[in-house]
């Protein structure tokens, strides 16, 4: 369901509802932590180099919120029935009746070659349709989540007998739907696989495999057995700010990391933030990211003209609760819109809701218009951490802090008369560097940049995993679903019977998608392979 909210998320209101307002308003906060005391920082790091591992003391159990803490699934992309300003990509609301749908011109979308592989180095990273993995290669143990056009399975190699997060899509959720968005949803299927084929980051999942059969398409993915961000935070209610500033970070290099190669993450959300076994976050979903076009390419000699700038995209998508307001508003907007939603998510964890609630994006644009402050931060929480929530939550995206921009202080800090560069705020634009911020003093960001502390030291809340095929850190909700549907093997039609199936389960003939998945079955080179088992 698209942009479907749980009305159940209104109940968090509570304090509006009691007449509480522990919140206050800090939108005039624009405290500049530039002048904390470096060596003090540096004392501080070394004495405690980075967070401890999580105790009750660093839990604030907050069962009144946990309880009422409710997923939002799926974000994909909105039905703007009311909103259709300029440059929105417009999405019909209504249903068709078969005769009335238009079939549309399907396309495998734009730079998806029919082989591809993370390396060419080794001629195992290259592979066709024909000989990548099969279904019958993994047997199911059971299901860790459930998205929008399928379910999570975590299944075993049958070979090597490791353990994988299989990811399902059914072809006909995919082509099923309204005709327009039919293009829409292709291009979000092959935009996760071509995506993360491309990225090796530790805070980001890994893919290893892709293939399709006759009705399903389907990711081999690194098993995060930590289960969900959002599953910690409805057992534990809130989080200390130590954890959430650790996160933060995590979350910030992985995000930096996709900008810097051009794509815009888009869904940020406790659901898609996933745990690993040494407590480090890890990106998943990555089907509404978008890798964009840059305009200051030379390479770039136009193209497409379908092709969405990283400085201007303009498709509503997301989920609304973590939504940056220019989206919601079908405006142009470009990667700043993931650190508004960082902020969103930090508030999540801090707070337990995030800053703007509703059944549906309206509500949650007119809360936005309304609050001409900025979103109301609760009194208690420490300077630095009300700083950091002003600057990410800004509205106005041209006074949000430019992340990407002033991420870090570089190597050589003098100016041209000797003196220690010093951050300083011009206009209205926040010029401190990103990882200077006071928040951040705890963290040792060479270490994490680098990946050396994700593979060192454990992550402020360890999950518990007595055996990684019971997925103890998964909702009951899923595990005890079956998997009969997503994993049932496909066995292809014959070719003469005029079924439109070939025996690698690419679909050809005259329904309209010809060959349209062909190109989606990928391996990694085995030098990746080799580096992540
Ligand atoms: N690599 C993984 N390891 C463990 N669990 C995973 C992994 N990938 C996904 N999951 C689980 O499955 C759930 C759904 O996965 P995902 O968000 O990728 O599906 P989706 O179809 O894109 O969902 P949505 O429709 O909500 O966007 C996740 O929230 C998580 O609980």
């Amino acid at each position: 369901m698209i942009f479907a909210l749980d009305e159940e998320l209104d109940k968090l209101n509570i304090d509006e509802e009691n007449g509480l307002d522990p919140l206050e308003d800090v939108s005039s906060i624009e405290s500049d932590f530039s002048n904390f005391p470096q060596e003090q920082l540096q004392q501080q790091q070394q004495q405690q180099q980075y967070i401890q591992p999580l105790t009750s003391d660093h839990l604030n159990i907050s069962s009144s919120i946990n309880s009422m803490r409710n997923r939002r699934r799926s974000s994909v992309l909105d039905k703007f029935s009311i909103l259709s300003p300029m440059h929105t990509r417009r999405v019909s609301v209504h249903h068709h009746n078969n005769e009335d749908l238009v079939k549309p011109e399907l396309k495998r979308p734009e730079g998806v070659s029919e082989e591809s592989a993370i390396d060419d180095d080794d001629e195992e990273g290259i592979v066709t349709d024909t000989n990548s993995k099969k279904i019958s290669d993994f047997k199911p143990i059971r299901v860790l989540g459930k998205g929008a056009y399928g379910k999570v399975i975590l299944v075993k190699d049958q070979e090597s007998s490791k353990l994988y997060a299989m990811k399902t899509l059914k072809k006909a959720e995919i082509l099923i739907n309204e005709s327009n968005v039919i293009n829409l949803n292709i291009e979000r299927t092959f935009a996760e696989r071509t995506i993360l084929s491309q990225l090796e980051h530790p805070n980001i999942v890994k893919l290893f495999y892709s293939f399709h059969d006759q009705n399903k398409l389907y990711l081999i993915l690194q098993y995060v057995p930590g289960g969900e961000l959002f599953y910690h935070l409805k057992e534990y209610g809130t989080l200390s700010e130590d954890i959430v500033s650790y996160y933060a970070a995590e979350i910030s290099c992985a995000l930096k990391f996709l900008h810097d190669k051009g794509i815009v993450y888009r869904d940020l959300k406790p659901e898609n933030c996933l745990l690993n076994e040494r407590g480090h976050l890890i990106l998943t979903d990555f089907g509404l990211s978008k890798k964009a076009v840059d305009e200051n390419d030379p390479n770039n000699e136009g193209g497409d003209s379908n092709e969405e700038s990283i400085y201007t995209l303009h498709s509503i998508i997301g989920t609304p609760e973590y939504c940056a307001p220019e989206i919601l508003q079908g405006l142009p907007y470009n990667k700043n819109c993931d650190w508004y939603s960082l902020g969103c998510l930090l508030f999540d964890m801090l707070i337990g809701k995030p800053p703007y609630t509703g059944n549906n994006h309206k509500i949650i644009l007119n809360k936005i218009q309304k609050d001409k402050q900025g979103p109301k931060i609760p009194f208690y929480l420490s300077e630095g951490m009300k700083d950091m929530l002003n600057w990410l939550l800004k509205k106005d995206k041209t006074k949000r802090w430019d992340v990407d921009k002033y991420w870090k202080e570089e190597k050589v800090t003098t100016n041209g008369n000797g003196n220690k560069g010093k951050p300083k705020k011009a206009g209205k634009q926040r010029e401190l560097k990103f990882q200077s911020h006071f928040i951040f003093r705890k963290i040792n960001w060479e270490l994490m940049e680098s990946g050396d502390l994700q593979r060192t030291e454990m992550g402020p809340i360890v999950p518990m995993i007595t055996d990684w095929e019971l997925a103890e850190n998964f909702d009951e909700e899923f595990t005890s679903m079956s998997y009969e549907d997503d994993y049932a093997i496909d066995i292809p039609k014959s070719n003469n019977n005029n079924n439109n199936s070939n025996l690698d389960g690419t679909i050809t003939g005259s329904n309209g998608t010809d060959d349209i998945f062909k190109g989606f079955s990928f391996k990694a080179s085995r030098s990746y392979l080799e580096r992540h088992f």
